[in-house]
């Protein structure tokens, strides 16, 4: 099915200019919204709990900080942007309450809604726009004039407007400068649960580390093996990104082209698309989601048992080390742009 696809001209940014926003959390992609929002000329609040260690950074910024209740009581549109198993409690204890009659609720990913952790009485509209990057690259890209592709979604629509807003909403942060995508709830968070797990984060850092373990364990200096699986890896992206794969192969020799044609399809085995597939299968079915829920709730022993691992990995030492050297690559992720 064709996808409908918005830019700026079929953006109306009066919608949002005319609303109060309240942003709840100013972590990666709070302090994104809530920045642009504000350059954008929309009216907008931050929501953060009681001896959050965001409050700081937001007020640096002359953005005013209230509680999540005081924020979304004040407000008629309110953008959840808290961690993604912490929602449903901020929602419960903080944002129920002070819903009234037109008000919308809006995330940045579909997680709660999708797998039913948030229920929204029937008098808001529901509605999401989800940035497709790192929230400190949405908000870099705006402040350079560009712009991050975000796809919307109404999941409720009361007001008869939802989607309008959204667009709204999405074209103030600088998405519809690179392209607005219409989708679903239930899209949005299984394709992006997705791409997270089996190709940008979790497939990308695995087979960097395995390729950097390779070389190494067959005696090839570190350095090397870093400049060759990690730091490369992002100037072959860029051409991916600037033209497709077609560019990135027209750029690269023909030795290297042969050895992609032939030797790709060998690292990524039909194994491993079947076990993309049963990563999927995991999402679909809510089997990745109960486990993320239950392993936040036991205080995360997995999870930082697993950060820490890929912390300590050897390929951190080596890149910290060559990065430090390289003045125009270790360019500060910071909550201003
Ligand atoms: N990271 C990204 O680039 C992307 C994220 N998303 C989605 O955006 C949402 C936010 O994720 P992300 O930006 O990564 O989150 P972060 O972890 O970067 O930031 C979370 C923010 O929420 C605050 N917070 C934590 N607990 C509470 C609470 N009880 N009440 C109010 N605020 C609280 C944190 O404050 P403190 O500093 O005190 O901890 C922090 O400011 C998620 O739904 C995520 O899936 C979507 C697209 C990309
Ligand atoms: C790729 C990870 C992401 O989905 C994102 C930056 O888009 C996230 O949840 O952070
Ligand atoms: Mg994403
Ligand atoms: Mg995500």
């Amino acid at each position: 099915m064709a996808v409908e696809i918005f830019y700026d001209d079929d953006a109306d940014l009066s919608i949002i200019q005319g609303r109060k926003v309240a942003v709840i959390g100013y972590g990666s992609q709070g302090h994104a919204h809530s920045l642009s929002l504000r350059d954008s000329g929309v009216d907008v609040r931050i929501g953060l709990q009681e001896g959050s260690k965001s409050r700081a950074k937001a007020e640096e910024q002359g953005l005013r900080v209230l509680s999540v209740a005081e924020a979304a009581a004040e407000a008629d549109v309110i953008m959840i942007l808290a961690p993604d198993t912490k929602q449903r409690f901020i929602y419960e204890e903080h944002i129920a309450a002070n819903l009234k009659d037109g008000d919308a609720l809006f995330f940045g990913h579909g997680f709660n809604i999708r797998y039913d952790l948030i229920k929204p009485p029937a008098n808001v509209d529901v509605a999401m726009v989800a940035p497709k990057g790192p929230g400190h690259l949405v908000r870099r890209q705006f402040v350079d004039g560009k712009g991050v592709p975000c796809l919307i979604a109404v999941e409720q629509d009361a007001s008869g407007n939802a989607q309008a807003l959204a667009l709204s909403y999405a074209a103030a942060i600088g998405g519809a400068r690179a392209g607005v995508i219409k989708t679903t709830f239930t899209e949005e968070t299984e394709t992006d649960l997705f791409g997270e797990q089996a190709v940008l984060c979790g497939g990308a850092s695995a087979l960097v580390q395995t390729g950097f373990e390779v070389l190494t364990e067959a005696g090839y200096a570190p350095e090397i093996a870093y400049f060759e699986v990690l730091h490369e890896l992002k100037l072959i992206v860029d051409l991916m990104y600037e033209g497709g794969i077609a560019r990135q192969r027209y750029s690269i020799s023909d030795t290297a082209e042969y050895g992609d044609l032939t030797r790709g399809p060998r690292v990524i085995s039909p194994a491993v698309k079947e076990e993309m597939k049963k990563i999927l299968g995991e999402i679909q079915d809510g089997t990745f989601a109960r486990e993320w829920v239950a392993e936040d709730e036991a205080g995360r022993p997995n999870f930082t048992k697993l950060e820490e691992q890929g912390n300590q990995h050897p390929i951190e030492k080596t890149g910290k080390k060559l990065r430090d050297l390289m003045s125009w690559v270790d360019r500060p992720i910071t909550e201003t742009a």
